[in-house]
């Protein structure tokens, strides 16, 4: 594979553009639609998740966010709330005409943060 994921998903425009449409999945996702009304700083949550997604899949800037551990700590997350998320995510780059390739390489970044984000 030539390019990094970064590039794949089109850059910062690219993510930032995925990133507004799952924002908008989950505030329409009955299963946790009510952790995003309540989050303290959605619009920073935005910045910030552009950051991440960008800073992870191989992209020039750093994230300066917390970890996801600090994040998610205290949240209580359940599984079916961490799939919806996931879904939400996949169904946004269905959305953004992103490829299989790079669905699963996204799905495997996540998969890997579970242990961090579930019932922390
Ligand atoms: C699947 C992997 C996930 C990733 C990569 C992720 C990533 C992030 C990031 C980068 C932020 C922004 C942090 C900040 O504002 O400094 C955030 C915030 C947040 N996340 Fe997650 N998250 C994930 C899963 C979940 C799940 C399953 C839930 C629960 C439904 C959740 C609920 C939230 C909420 C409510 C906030 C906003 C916190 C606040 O500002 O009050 N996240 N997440």
């Amino acid at each position: 594979m030539a390019n990094s994921l970064y590039e794949r998903l089109g850059g910062t425009d690219g993510i930032s553009r995925l990133v507004d449409d799952v924002l908008e999945a989950h505030l329409n996702n009955p299963i946790v639609k009510t952790r995003y009304v309540n989050a303290r700083d959605l619009e920073h949550a935005r910045r910030m998740s552009v950051e991440f997604f960008c800073a992870g899949s191989g992209g020039p800037k750093p994230y300066t966010g917390k970890d996801m551990l600090s994040i998610h700590k205290g949240m209580n997350i359940s599984e079916q709330e961490f799939v919806a998320v996931v879904d939400d995510i996949l169904d946004a780059m269905d959305k953004n005409s992103l490829g299989e390739a790079e669905k699963k390489d996204v799905l495997a970044i996540l998969y890997s943060l579970k242990g961090d984000i579930i019932r922390v």
